[in-house]
Parts: C-alpha cells; sequence; structure tokens
C-alpha cells in the first residue's frame, strides 16, 4: 500500500519503518529539516536497538523516503499515519496543535480519496474531530475516512513490540476503511481488535493508566514492606503468579517517567473532568508517582546527614533502560533536588549523557564510566537500572568512594551481596543494609 507517516518522533519512525520492512512503500513527514536530512542519510535520531540497520535497509530497497515536503508526502496516498507529538498543557490536558495544523497540511495536499489514520494519543472525541476539520478544508470531491488506531510499542522494544505486540486496536465507524487498515497490518501477526472510534481512543489512555497504576500500586506496598520488615521482591514474586494479576509492571522503583505515562495520566484526569468525574484512583497514583524519586532521597538524608557540599554520584539518567530519552525521567528528579541541596553531583548514563546536558547544563559533572562517576564520593544514588549498572561488581564502591553508601532506586543488587561486600546499602522495598563502614580515607 502507498502509506504517509505524518511525524517521526518515536512512534511515526518505527511505524514508517517496519511497514516499508513488510514491503508497503512509505513516505514519512517531518516538519524538522534537520531530522530529515539525517534520516535520508540513513542516520537515527533516536536510540532504539535495530532501528537504524533496518532503517538503512530499507532507504537503500527504495520502499522508504523521508521528506518535509506536506505536498509530496500527500500526494497520491492510499493511507495517511498521523503520529504527531501530544504533549501536556499546563493544565494537563493534551495539546492537539500538532494534530490540528498536520490534519490541515493533509486536506490542503491530498489528491486522491484517503484514509486518515490517528495514532497519536489523543483525547476521547480527537477523531472526529479531525474528520470535521479535513472534511471543511478537503477538495469537495474527495471522501477522506479517519480510523483510531493507538499505538503501544514501548521505547527500547519497539521494533520486537511492533511486530510481536499483545494486540492492534482499529476504530472505525466505516467498516471498509476499518478493513483496509487491518489489511495494511497483516503482515504483523499480531491480534487485532475492531471497535468504535472512541472506545478505540479511551482504550490507549485505559491502558497506560492502568500500567501506570500498577507501578504505584506496588511502590505504596514497597513503602510499607520497608516498614513492616517485608522485601517486596519476594511479594512482586508472589503477587505476580497469579495469573490474574501477572508477573509485569510490579518492579518497584523511583517512578514512572517517559513521554507518555506522567502526561497520558494527567490527560485522562483531565479528560474525566471535562465529563464532571472526578477520577479520584488515577490522582493518586499520579501524587504517589511524584513523591517516589523524592523518599528516596529522605532516606540518604535520614542516614546521612544533610547532602549540602556531599561529593555525590547519580547512576543512570534515563527514564528506563536501553533508550536515551530522559522526558519526565524519575533520575533527573533525583538530580535536580541533589544539585537544589547543594550537592556536588557527578553523573553517569551509557547512552544519555549527551541528551542530560541540555537539561542539567554545567551544574553535574558528566562522567563516561562508572567508575569516574563513584570515584571519591561519598553516596551514589542509581536511578536507571541498565545492564551495565546492574552488573557492576558491587566491591568496587567500597574500593572507589570514599564511603560506600549506596541509594538504589531500582534495586539492581541483592541484600547479600551488599552485606557481603561491606557497603551500606538502601533500595527500594527492602530492609536497609546499615554495617559499619570504614571512610576509605581514614
Ligand atoms: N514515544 C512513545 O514511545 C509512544 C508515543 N505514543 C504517542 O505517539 C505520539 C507521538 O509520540 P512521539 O513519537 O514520542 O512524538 P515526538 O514528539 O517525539 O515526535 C513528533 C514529531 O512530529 C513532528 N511534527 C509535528 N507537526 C508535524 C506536522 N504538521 N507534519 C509532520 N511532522 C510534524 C515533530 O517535528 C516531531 O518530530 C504521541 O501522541 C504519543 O503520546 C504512543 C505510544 C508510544
Ligand atoms: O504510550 C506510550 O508512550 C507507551 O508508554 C509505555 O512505554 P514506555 O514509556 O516506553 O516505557 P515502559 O517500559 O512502560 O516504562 C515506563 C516507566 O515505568 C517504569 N516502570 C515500568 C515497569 C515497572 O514494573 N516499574 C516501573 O517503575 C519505567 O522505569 C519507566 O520509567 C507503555 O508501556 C507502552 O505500552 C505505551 O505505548
Amino acid at each position: 500500500m502507498k502509506v504517509t507517516v505524518a511525524g517521526t518522533g518515536y512512534v511515526g519512525l518505527v511505524t514508517g519503518v517496519c511497514l516499508a520492512e513488510v514491503g508497503h512503500e512509505v513516505i514519512c513527514i517531518d516538519l524538522d529539516e534537520i531530522k530529515i536530512r539525517m534520516l535520508n542519510s540513513g542516520a537515527s535520531p533516536i536510540y532504539e536497538p535495530g532501528l537504524e540497520d533496518m532503517l538503512v535497509k530499507n532507504l537503500e530497497g527504495g520502499n522508504l523516503r523521508f521528506t518535509s515536503s506536506p505536498k509530496l508526502a500527500y500526494n497520491q496516498r492510499e493511507v495517511i499515519i498521523i503520529a504527531v507529538g501530544t504533549p501536556e498543557n499546563p493544565d494537563g490536558s493534551a495539546n492537539l496543535s500538532y494534530i490540528d495544523s498536520v490534519s490541515q497540511d493533509i486536506a490542503e495536499h491530498i489528491t486522491e480519496e484517503v484514509i486518515v489514520t490517528i495514532k497519536s494519543t489523543v483525547p476521547v472525541g480527537t477523531n472526529d474531530r479531525v474528520k470535521e476539520l479535513i472534511n471543511s478544508r478537503k477538495p469537495p470531491h474527495l471522501q477522506v475516512e479517519v480510523v483510531s488506531n493507538p499505538e503501544f510499542l514501548r521505547e527500547g522494544s519497539a521494533i520486537k513490540d511492533t511486530f510481536e505486540g499483545d494486540r492492534i486496536v482499529i476504530g472505525s465507524a466505516n467498516q471498509q476503511a476499518g478493513d483496509i487498515i487491518e489489511d495494511l497490518y497483516s503482515p504483523f501477526k499480531v491480534p487485532i481488535v475492531r471497535t468504535d472510534i472512541r472506545s478505540s481512543e479511551m482504550i490507549k489512555y485505559a491502558s497506560n493508566a492502568f500500567l501506570a497504576t500498577k507501578i504505584s500500586f506496588i511502590n505504596e506496598i514497597a513503602t510499607i514492606c520497608e516498614k513492616v520488615g517485608a522485601n517486596i521482591e519476594d511479594v512482586a514474586a508472589g503477587i505476580g503468579l497469579d495469573k490474574r494479576i501477572g508477573n509485569q509492571f510490579l518492579q518497584a522503583g523511583i517512578g514512572y517517567g517517559g513521554s507518555c505515562f506522567p502526561k497520558d495520566t494527567k490527560a485522562l484526569v483531565q479528560l474525566a473532568g471535562n465529563v464532571k468525574h472526578k477520577f479520584e484512583l488515577l490522582e493518586s497514583v499520579i501524587k504517589v508517582n511524584n513523591n517516589q524519586p523524592r523518599l528516596l532521597i529522605e532516606k540518604a538524608k535520614a542516614i546521612v546527614g544533610e547532602l549540602k557540599g556531599r561529593r555525590v554520584a547519580l547512576l543512570g539518567l534515563a527514564f528506563k533502560p536501553n533508550t536515551d530519552d530522559m522526558r519526565e525521567s524519575a533520575s533527573l528528579v533525583l538530580a535536580k533536588e541533589l544539585i537544589e541541596s547543594g550537592s556536588i553531583v557527578s553523573v553517569y548514563d551509557p547512552i544519555a549523557l549527551e541528551n542530560a546536558r541540555k537539561v542539567l547544563g554545567d551544574c553535574v559533572k558528566y562522567c563516561t564510566s562508572i567508575d569516574e562517576a563513584i570515584r571519591g564520593t561519598e553516596v551514589t544514588f542509581i536511578g536507571t537500572e541498565w545492564k551495565d549498572i546492574k552488573e557492576y561488581p558491587i566491591n568496587r564502591f567500597k574500593k572507589l568512594m570514599d564511603t560506600p553508601r549506596v541509594f538504589d532506586g531500582r534495586n539492581c543488587y541483592s541484600l547479600e551481596e551488599a552485606v557481603e561486600h561491606e557497603i551500606n546499602y538502601v533500595s527500594i522495598g527492602r530492609e536497609s543494609v546499615l554495617q559499619p563502614i570504614a571512610n576509605q580515607n581514614d
């Protein structure tokens, strides 16, 4: 099929490349010309395992093109997929200005009957609004159908999620338009859920809100575990074996971040508010999450005292492993709190240092190894459970830090290891290992 994908962020780029991979003729459009130049040269602007190889292969194969010209992108297309951003407004609602402007571009430049499908996460009612907007501006003789098709991929495993996802949701008012979108995805061999447009839009928000709820729930249980002497890892494993609960998204830590959970939970609270429903459960989920990184800092202060003037290392900055995305990262909250408290902060991340620099500027020292980050420090915080951080030999904290005190926001080590290697180790939802530690300078 002749497909155009509008927006080359995570979702647009991965979708475009994967559709090209299965044989569709894909054009991706973005207004950002620097991104387009980069993509046309075969370089991916985002870090996503496996993406760049597939991008180069399909560019060379000729079924994938990138452009910043709406005239070229929307000419003679069968399907146009909207994947532009829907960031947060100051009041928490979804900002639909990119959706509106891309809809206008589409209406002004289409030359054929076309199906427009919205993959961006949008509040219920947006697909209907986009249809009206396009209809009011398109050439009158062309028929345009709008189909809702939310995206469920995760950063870091986006390609696998696209080819082997749990479901593809298609919400349509017109059966035939929905069938065409079903055909588009048929090479992916992923179960298809067909529904109406508004239910489809709601499935996306409800999915993210439920996953966020699971995380805040387990984080609350973790806090209670610490107080009653239980171990969250065992508790999560024990409850996760119940198939009705499931074992995923029960990893306690300093909370969820990223470009979607924080904004989508707030947008759903707003959406509920618009129909006069106070979504108290989700409001609490957000509140618990906002507090989660601060709880770790408080634990550190209770043990170490004030952090002002202390040499502190922070390991892991991305909002989760396998991405360089720093958007709403819980680690960033830790970094900012540490800077504000007057600590001398050195940071390490295997991939996200460049992005971190844009946010943290000159306020911290950027280190290219864990050794460099922790050497001579008095406190180490762990913010992201990167593989190299989890596999870092625990004995090196004792060897390289002035005082080996580790506050682990992602439970990277076992308590037994911490005891054996004589470090002070405080994690989430588990007993603190506080043993006498000698200052290495003594
Ligand atoms: N990032 C993720 O992992 C996921 C994101 N989503 C949703 O997908 C949507 C897109 O998210 P991201 O890919 O992260 O977005 P992003 O914000 O990283 O990228 C959006 C891109 O759209 C471009 N753009 C804006 N207006 C345009 C226009 N008129 N024509 C062409 N391009 C235009 C921007 O220049 C930008 O490159 C959002 O609604 C998000 O909530 C859904 C599932 C996963
Ligand atoms: O709408 C979106 O953008 C996407 O949001 C999430 O994907 P993503 O943000 O890439 O990352 P996740 O793997 O879901 O992790 C989100 C955050 O939750 C945290 N998390 C996750 C799982 C867990 O058990 N505990 C936990 O704290 C992670 O550290 C991370 O900060 C969803 O998982 C995707 O299905 C969805 O498409």
